[in-house]
């Protein structure tokens, strides 16, 4: 009987959706490697493997069976996407282009030798990123260099501007995603992209502000006012928006801090400095990563209190979500201060989630967690924070809350109405 592997919902799936893995046709307890692998668009491989036993009648169900060695142990059905290496040191895995899925190639073979070469099986499972109906429109509108994501079906949709950090460049990859659960989601790029500045120097929040009138008068958005979602640097630049635009409803930070960050920030008269840091205090560890932590300047001291952002100008409900083992930097701090700097001012307190052996990149569920990667501007490997397993369980989560905040504040009644600036 031949060996048959067996994705199931089917042999295509979106990549934020979990996948049920099963082996069919083996002898009864028959002990199997499987070995996954992946290339990224730069040919960059990723791969994983785990030794597994059959049940007595010859299969092998993934969301029962516990893995027995190999690259992780224990039941764990999306075990082998978590656990995806890269062949070269340090390399992320990101989707540069969401119009094409990833290929993830499973192969099953004989025995539990650390080498195994005789192949049982080999199926390719298609994992994607623009689901069913979702529409992709390249923004050029005025200096605004960005991707709307447009759900299935007719609008008005609910509408988000979805902000990555300080490594540049147009990340769609969430935002394509996210406007698969009925979300209209602009993946806003700011530096490092096409005619945009190469490096992040000096932000003009009226560039944000073109950004959000386009979402604002797009007629398939939802009004009257509009999401954001900040990731990093896009989490300080998410929380200046709400301060000094207009049209804001709601906004969720991940891993973002209370103070502008890394380059001043301008809006009309005004400068926000920024928070400044002190390169003695950058740690190198015993392997030679950069850990960022104590890197930068407190921001409740002075003079660098002048670069917290006047979050209590802002309107409407905000979520932190925070990794507790975040080296770049204090998110758990950062989203405190913010909660008393909000109280203090008669305002309604944040909605903080902490999640605790999660590190700094929190990426959609199932991407490997990131611990480690080679940074644009440290030019060298940072140390992100994080332990595997738990950042990965909280990547699925977190998912799931941004997505349950959206709805309640962007989906209610009070938000179809019209109003729009
Ligand atoms: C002796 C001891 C001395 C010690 C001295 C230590 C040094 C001292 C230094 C002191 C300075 C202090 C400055 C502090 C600044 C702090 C910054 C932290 C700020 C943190 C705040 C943040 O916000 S945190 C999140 C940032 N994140 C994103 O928000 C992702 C969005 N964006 C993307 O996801 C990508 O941008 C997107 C779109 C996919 C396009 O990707 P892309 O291809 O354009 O660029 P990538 O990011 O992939 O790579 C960037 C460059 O790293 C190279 N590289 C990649 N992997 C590599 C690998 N494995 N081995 C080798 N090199 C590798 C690559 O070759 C590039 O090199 P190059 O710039 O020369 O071309």
């Amino acid at each position: 009987m031949a060996v048959l592997v067996n994705f199931t919902p089917g042999p295509r799936s979106l990549w934020d959706e979990p996948v049920a893995i099963s082996v069919h046709g083996l002898t009864p307890t028959q002990r199997v490697t499987l070995h996954a692998s992946l290339r990224d668009e730069k040919g960059e491989l990723f791969e994983s493997s785990a030794h597994y036993q059959a049940d007595t009648v010859g299969q092998l169900d993934l969301r029962k069976a516990p893995a027995l060695g190999g690259s992780y142990r224990g039941v764990e059905p999306m075990g082998l996407f978590r656990t995806l290496q890269p062949q070269k040191p340090f390399e992320r895995l990101v989707k540069r282009d969401v119009q094409t899925p990833f290929h993830m190639d499973l192969e099953v073979y004989e025995g539990h030798d650390p080498q195994p070469t005789k192949l049982l099986a080999r199926v390719v499972h298609e994992r994607g990123f623009l689901g069913p109906g979702v529409r992709r429109i390249p923004v050029r509108e005025g200096s605004v260099r960005a991707t709307l994501f447009l759900p299935p079906g007719t609008g008005p949709f609910p509408g988000i501007i979805d902000l990555y950090g300080s490594g540049g460049g147009l990340c769609e990859y969430r935002a394509s995603l996210l406007a698969g659960h009925d979300f209209a989601v602009l993946a806003l790029a700011y530096f490092r992209f096409e005619d945009l500045p190469e490096e992040l120097n000096d932000i003009h929040l009226e560039y944000f502000e073109e950004a959000l009138d386009y979402m604002l008068k797009h007629p398939e958005v939802k009004g009257p006012g509009i999401g954001l979602l900040g990731f990093s640097k896009g989490g300080d630049l998410c929380l200046s928006m709400g301060s000094f635009l207009k049209g804001i409803t709601a906004t969720v930070l991940i891993n973002g801090c209370v103070a502008n960050t890394m380059t001043p920030l301008h809006y009309k008269e005004m400068t926000l400095p920024d928070l400044g840091n002190d390169l003695e205090r950058l740690k190198v560890t015993e392997s030679g990563l950069v850990d960022l932590t104590d890197f930068w300047n407190n921001p409740l001291e002075k003079p660098n209190c002048q670069s917290l952002i006047p979050i209590e100008k802002a309107q409407g409900p905000f979520l932190f979500i925070v990794g507790q083992d975040d080296h770049n930097w204090k998110s758990e701090a950062y989203a405190c201060i913010a909660s008393e700097q909000l109280q203090s001012h008669g305002k309604e307190k944040p909605q903080i989630i902490c999640y605790p052996k999660t590190g700094h990149c929190i990426e959609p569920p199932y991407f490997p967690p990131c611990l480690i990667s080679v940074h644009g501007m440290v030019g060298r490997a940072v140390f992100w924070g994080g332990e595997s397993k738990a950042h990965f369980m909280a990547q699925v989560e977190i998912w799931e809350q941004i997505q349950t905040f959206f709805q309640r504040y962007l989906k209610s009644k009070e938000s179809t109405f019209h109003n729009k600036m």
